[in-house]
């Protein structure tokens, strides 16, 4: 065509762009964030809106709109808030999106997930500048405060009148990087329980051996934790089960001693001690299982414990309220599914086998509304390093990336249903 080409070295400045906006919790810089988005839109004439459905918390919304009105619509989503990091301990700054000889940018959100983010934006402008016209409108979404939760944020879209209107009839949201050759597909995720226990025991003299302790009685539930802990951990060691498919337990922290100016007393146990506890739950997993397990075996009354499951625990995220497990159809029988896959394989890309995600992500909040939404985020030989020091994704797996939602956003939109739901009056 005579439209000018794209040149990579803009795309990428945009990337490092959007990439240097501070928009780590716990104070993003949305208002900074919300100004690119709209500007990038603009350049590409795309609609925009931003909604404040809780103030500070902007939710920007860009519309392509499609020729045929009737046909529900596309939901990109990305979210524009990055967890904290550790500036020191990185090689470069993480927000400086420094690029290194090997094309290497450095940044936090270069996986998670602003190149995502920025690739839908990115693939609509090479197919408007190709002359594409979308039958279904797309939407892209971008919103806050998904490292937080997502209630200030995905949630309060997906229940708005907003929400209704843009009639989605899909979602894609995001995915893992891949360390192989395969793209990596999301068709479900693990239900977070962030469980606290609590034990109490007599205090004493710290040269005294007696039973009972609230340490004692809180390190043989570490222990049985423990245990629980390396079983699910070997199942995916010997290679019988993925990450998402077990049961995940991390102490989060640890919290006991009596304060001195010094530190501690040494000589003085304590007589409480507590500990908490990120617990993932598959969706396969038998959920009064383990809180039976919980009750009986990680926080008994028997040994002078207490426990809380916070507020994530069971329904707020996988599972609807009859309690049926949220999960997309990872196969032909979804047609989105098989149009993903045949379009990542048309722009060259290969597929492993669908997976549960084992953290969270705000597909979650669009899959209790019965939605199918898929997570996927472009990147093949990639280690993941989402929430690690020195987060980066490489300038030509990025470029990559742009090419295979050009490819999926191309199916999706193009897509008309074969078979049909009404017969007319002449065929009676
Ligand atoms: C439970 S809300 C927190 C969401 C967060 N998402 C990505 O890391 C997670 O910890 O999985
Ligand atoms: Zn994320
Ligand atoms: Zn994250």
């Amino acid at each position: 065509s005579s439209l000018p080409q794209e040149d990579p070295s803009s795309t990428i400045t945009r990337f490092q762009e959007y990439l240097q906006i501070n928009t780590a919790q716990p104070n993003p810089d949305y208002k900074k964030s919300t100004d690119f988005i709209v500007s990038q839109a603009k350049s590409i004439s795309l609609e925009s809106q931003t909604h404040e459905f809780v103030e500070g918390k902007p939710v920007v919304l860009l519309k392509w709109p499609g020729s045929d009105p009737s046909l529900p619509s596309i939901l990109l989503n990305s979210h524009t808030d990055v967890v904290p990091s550790e500036h020191s301990k990185w090689n470069h700054h993480p927000f400086s999106a420094h690029i290194d000889g090997q094309g290497n940018i450095y940044a936090r959100g270069s996986q998670d997930m602003k190149c995502v983010g920025l690739q839908y934006l990115e693939a609509i402008r090479k197919l408007k500048s190709s002359g594409f016209e979308p039958k279904r409108s797309v939407y892209l979404s971008f919103v806050p405060d998904e490292e937080i939760g997502g209630h200030t944020g995905a949630e309060k879209l997906a229940e708005s009148d907003v929400f209704k209107n843009m009639n989605v009839g899909v979602v894609l949201d995001e995915g893992l990087a891949s360390p192989t050759e395969n793209y990596r597909l999301f068709f479900g995720e693990r239900s977070p329980w962030w469980l606290v226990i609590k034990a109490t025991g007599a205090p004493g003299h710290g040269a005294k051996l007696y039973d009972n302790s609230a340490l004692e009685n809180l390190f043989k539930s570490i222990e049985s934790i423990r245990r629980f802990r390396a079983s699910q951990f070997d199942l995916i060691k010997a290679g019988l089960k993925a990450e998402g498919e077990v049961i995940s337990v991390n102490m989060a922290f640890l919290k006991a001693g009596t304060p001195s100016p010094t530190g501690f007393v040494m000589n003085l146990q304590p007589s409480e001690a507590a500990a908490g506890f990120d617990i993932r739950v598959p969706p396969s997993a038998d959920p009064q299982s383990l809180e039976k397990r919980i009750a009986e075996e990680w926080a008994p009354a028997s040994r002078n414990m207490t426990f809380e499951l916070g507020q994530f625990k069971q329904k707020v995220s996988v599972y609807d309220d009859s309690g049926r497990p949220l999960l997309t159809a990872p196969d032909s029988s979804n047609p989105w599914w098989a149009l993903l896959e045949e379009a990542i394989r048309k722009a060259g890309g290969k597929i492993g086998k669908p997976e549960i995600f084992p953290a969270s992500t705000d597909a979650r909040y669009f899959r209790l509304l019965g939605l199918p939404a898929i997570g996927f985020s472009p990147m093949v030989n990639t280690p993941i390093l989402l929430h690690d020091h020195n987060e980066f994704l490489n300038q030509a797996e990025y470029l990559k990336g742009i090419d295979i939602y050009e490819s999926i956003i191309k199916a999706y939109a193009s897509y008309i249903p074969q078979g049909r739901a009404n017969v007319s009056k002449d065929e009676l």
